[in-house]
């Protein structure tokens, strides 16, 4: 269609001059002229305006035609697209309904053959693992050996290692005691025989089948590969110690009989020992216990040593020959050991000795008991020290500040509050400032110990669901724990909001009215307070505490510094609009306003609602007449209503 060459205009000619019909398109609209014409039109005059009201006129009527011309060809594409406010055929609604309902049946067909043949192969997946396995035992059992790679810090390796360390300390003790005291005698030989070759089977299975799979690390790789792991326990010191340890001297029985000497080198075993009480200390909770029990075994090992070279120092002199030997009566073992106690431990009271002999040996006794005894002793120390140093640092501490408050001045009543609160804190958390501890830490050991103890109770909080999980992640890295006392006030209204809070454990209560004596609700473990005036800009005091808020018993409280939380929230823009939308909605409900309809209520000034304004007019009027008789007022003619009264002054 070409709009343009329907309308026409008279040229205006002077000298009467007859005029020509022509398509205005040619004189007026130059931008809707007729293609040109072969050959080339003379050049045309240059448009007369006849009349200019009908001339914007025919311009407008071109307009509205092209604008026209452009929706029919929209609409020629797609039907509906320019006209969505026509609704489109029920025969195209019906046959659109049709051809999706034709599609969901198409996809349920095929969701329901995918599930079909993922069934079949689960099927088939049992059935093989069923079947008798085609891979030979020998093979899978080999596969499984090779695969058992001991991993450093596993607690089946430890395990393994506390049988080698038992097998060790038998042979410790017993030798010792086999060699000196009158213990071989025929009938028990077999019994000894028995736990030798016993001891023996674990040293061997250790030296074969677990040092040998022991990963170690090299160059900050850790190496798990089988034949690396062999090699490297072959070119290690205690792979001679163990060989040594292992060499069956104890085939010279034959030759010079049942004798404890010959198994001495199964001491060399030694590292075994060491190694199991490294891992076990790393592993226990409380790993002074275990350094206290090893420091008592060490001490009790002494001892034994020296009821053993006591016995063989009596049978050197004679049993029962003079009265500072061993009498030979009840057991040998405990009357030697009952010696050697009373000896190292510098009890005294003991028998005197008499020959130079006894004289020597006593001596040397006491100046070992000495050395020996005192260095265990302080060894011991050390331990139950650095096992009680957080309880004397909470004391030291604590000490302190009650001494800093008294010096002060400080009123016995705020005194018994700060009294209270170390005890609390030691009490529940068992140190005074958990973040000291964790700061020590690489940032990613912290990650996962503060991943693992709040991630969950995170992800729980309305306010954060939405919100990116990285940001939960680095904003659980800049809480900070912190204990209220029962009644304090942890935000105050009007107050400017700098922090927001996590209930840890214990419970806050947002509080209102005459001497904060409403409770508007009461917050437990996991609940978020304190967001409202932390998610608002400064801007029309938006940033200020919108309520009361105190601890209801002890509370433990994470809190969350504003700074931290922006600071955040830069790295996380979607994280931020979502925490911005969660806060202006919070802040309907419970801002200002919302409180102050929330007090009345719960005074009970609120009953029927807010009560509704006053129309100017009525107001004017002085009058108090009910909603009906507004209602009616407001639907008579305006100029009735607005009459007022003449009063009386006019
Ligand atoms: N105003 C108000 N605050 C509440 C309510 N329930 C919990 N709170 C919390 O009390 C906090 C007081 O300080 P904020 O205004 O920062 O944030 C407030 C909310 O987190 C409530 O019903 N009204």
């Amino acid at each position: 269609m070409n709009f343009s060459a329907d309308v026409f205009v008279q040229d205006a000619k002077p000298n009467g001059a007859k005029t020509e019909d022509k398509p205005a398109g040619e004189c007026v609209l130059s931008g809707t002229r007729a293609p040109p014409q072969e050959p080339a039109p003379p050049p045309t005059p240059p448009p007369i305006v006849v009349n200019r009201y009908s001339d914007d006129q025919l311009r407008a009527v071109v307009k509205r035609m092209r604008a026209r011309l452009e929706l029919y060809k929209e609409k020629a594409t797609d039907p509906f697209a320019s006209s969505p406010e026509i609704t489109p055929p029920d025969r195209i609604k019906k046959e659109e309904a049709e051809k999706k309902k034709k599609e969901e049946a198409e996809k349920k067909k095929q969701e329901a053959e995918q599930k079909k043949k993922e069934e079949e192969e689960k099927r088939k997946a049992e059935e093989a693992l069923k079947e008798v396995p085609k891979v030979p035992l020998k093979t899978r059992v080999q596969e499984a050996f090779w695969s058992f790679v001991l991993i450093l810090a596993d607690r089946r390796y430890i395990a393994w290692l506390s049988v080698v360390t038992l097998a060790f300390n038998y042979n410790t003790w017993f030798l010792t005691a086999r060699l000196c005291f009158p213990y071989h005698e025929d009938d028990m030989v077999k019994y000894w025989f028995a736990l030798d070759v016993l001891a023996d089977v674990i040293y061997l299975t250790d030296s074969v089948l677990f040092q040998p799979r022991t990963q170690f690390v090299k160059g900050g790789d850790i190496i798990k590969d089988r034949v690396m792991t062999k090699k490297h326990y072959r070119e290690t010191e205690r792979f001679k110690m163990d060989m040594i340890s292992l060499l069956p001297f104890d085939l010279l029985y034959y030759q010079f009989g049942f004798k404890s000497i010959f198994r001495f080198n199964r001491l060399l075993k030694a590292e075994s020992f060491f190694e199991f009480s490294d891992r076990l200390e790393s592993i226990m909770a409380k790993a002074y216990i275990w350094r206290v029990i090893r420091t008592i075994g060490y001490l009790l090992f002494m001892l034994h040593l020296n009821a053993c070279i006591y016995y063989v120092a009596s049978d050197y002199q004679g049993i029962g020959k003079t009265k500072w030997v061993y009498s030979g009566q009840g057991s040998a073992y405990l009357r030697c050991y009952y010696y050697a106690v009373r000896s190292l431990i510098n009890i005294g009271g003991l028998n005197e000795p008499h020959t130079v002999f006894e004289i020597a040996f006593q001596m040397t006794n006491f100046f070992t008991g000495v050395f020996v005894f005192s260095s265990l002793l302080g060894q011991m120390r050390d331990v139950i020290c650095a096992a009680t140093a957080g309880q004397t640092y909470f004391r030291t501490s604590m000490d302190n500040t009650v001494a800093y408050m008294v010096t002060n001045r400080i009123p016995s009543m705020v005194q018994n509050r700060v009294r209270t609160w170390y005890t609390y804190t030691w009490d529940a958390q068992g140190m005074l400032d958990e973040s000291e501890l964790l700061d020590k830490m690489p940032l990613v050991m912290r990650t996962a110990i503060a991943v693992d103890i709040n991630l969950e109770t995170f992800k729980k909080i309305d306010l954060f669901k939405g919100c990116d999980q990285q940001m939960l992640v680095d904003m659980l890295l800049r809480l900070k724990s912190i204990i209220y006392l029962p009644g304090d006030f942890v935000v105050k209204k009007g107050d400017i909001g700098k922090e927001m809070y996590i209930i840890k454990s214990g419970a806050v209560q947002v509080v209102g009215g005459p001497d904060n004596s409403i409770v508007f609700v009461t917050l437990k473990a996991g609940c978020v307070f304190g967001e409202i005036s932390l998610l608002q800009s400064s801007k029309d005091g938006g940033n200020r505490r919108t309520a009361n808020v105190k601890a209801y018993g002890f509370a433990n409280l994470f809190v969350l510094e504003k700074k931290d939380l922006f600071d955040i929230l830069v790295h996380y823009p979607e994280s931020q609009k979502v925490l911005a939308r969660k806060g202006r909605k919070l802040m309907k409900a419970k801002g200002p306003a919302a409180a102050k309809v929330e007090e009345e209520k719960k005074k009970g000034l609120a009953l029927f609602g807010p009560k509704p304004q006053t129309p100017k007019l009525l107001r004017a009027f002085g009058g108090t007449i009910n909603r009906s008789t507004v209602d009616k007022l407001k639907v008579l003619p305006r100029p009735l209503i607005l009459k007022r009264p003449e009063s009386r002054s006019s």
